[in-house]
């Protein structure tokens, strides 16, 4: 019945649930860390744009909290195609960095697709690799695109069916809304996906035939309560910022009003963007340790 979600939504606590899951992998880093392994993030940042320069500093400020060494590499705007390139190669030989991402959007006069494709696969944090975006569309294990993991995760967190339900993805940029919806079509999450994107021709219709709308278009309020189906799971993924300054989803706050549960903008799936990149970081680490241990048991 409609109106018994004519209440406001609960939260999906993405900023709670990060803050749990960096205490677990603590735990796991500890006991990396007794095996001699200190896992070592690295970033690398072109240019000064003040976001993408606070995203990172988070990313670092994470890492310190939970253990893991990291690596700042930065680069003025102007940072020609090459000296980017030298700066990915200089992180792959790099013993101490175990894994990196390199924040985009990079400046316009640089070719992203090309920089990508020159990290070295096994050190790929992002999964935003191709070899390790290709691994997600076979099916094979490897890291996973952050954002997606993250939505996943906070779902299961909260006993969010998945399985079965109709996902309807509002955007297909390369790091949330086109592999969001490879991640959520798996067998192991078994969702419908409804991938829309600017050339949809009815946006509002598609959206209220979703028990979960996945808003990642970042397009402020573009999400509005009239297109929620009463009792959808709502996640705002996408990030705008209002002439205040002040941080903007994709999904109206009127919305809330409609659906049973949302992960809200600012404090759903951003800090779980985060705990994603770290929970790749750790889980390459164990991987290449119980590789080690393995073939040291084979002799
Ligand atoms: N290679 C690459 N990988 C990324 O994962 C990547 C990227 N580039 N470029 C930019 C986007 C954006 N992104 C965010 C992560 C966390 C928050 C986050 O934690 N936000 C807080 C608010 C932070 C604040 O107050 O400024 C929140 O939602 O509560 C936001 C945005 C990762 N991105």
């Amino acid at each position: 019945m409609a109106d018994s979600f004519l209440v406001t939504a609960q939260i999906l606590d993405g900023k709670a649930t990060a803050a749990a899951i960096k205490n677990e992998l603590a735990v796991r880093v500890a006991k990396l860390a007794e095996q001699g392994v200190v896992p070592g993030l690295g970033t690398i940042l072109v240019g000064d744009d003040p976001g993408s320069r606070a995203y990172v500093a988070g990313k670092h400020r994470d890492c310190a909290a939970v253990g893991i060494a990291s690596i700042e590499v930065e680069l003025p705007a102007e940072a020609t195609q090459d000296e980017i390139a030298a700066r990915v190669v200089e992180l792959n030989e790099n013993p101490a960095c175990t894994g990196f991402i390199i924040q985009l959007p990079l400046p316009k006069h640089v070719d992203t697709n090309e920089i990508l494709g020159l990290i070295d696969p096994a050190k790929d944090a992002d999964g935003l690799h191709p070899v390790s975006l290709g691994k997600l569309v076979l099916g094979q294990d490897g890291p996973l695109p952050c954002t997606p993991k993250g939505c996943v995760e906070l779902l299961r967190r909260y006993d969010v069916p998945i399985a079965g339900a109709h996902v309807v993805v509002i955007g297909r940029g390369v790091t949330a809304g086109r592999p969001m919806g490879l991640l959520f079509t798996r067998r192991s999450e078994n969702a419908t996906v409804t991938q829309c994107h600017t050339g949809t021709r009815d946006l509002a219709a598609v959206v209220r035939t979703g028990d979960i709308v996945i808003a990642a278009a970042g397009s402020a309020g573009l999400i509005t309560a009239d297109m929620v189906k009463p009792g959808a799971v709502l996640l705002d993924v996408g990030i705008s910022r209002s002439a205040e300054g002040k941080i903007v989803g994709d999904i109206e706050a009127a919305a809330r009003e409609v659906s049973s549960w949302i992960a809200p903008m600012p404090g759903g799936i951003g800090p779980m963007t985060r705990a994603m990149l770290l929970t790749n970081v750790v889980e390459a680490a164990e991987a290449a340790q119980s590789a080690v241990a393995q073939s040291d048991q084979a002799g």
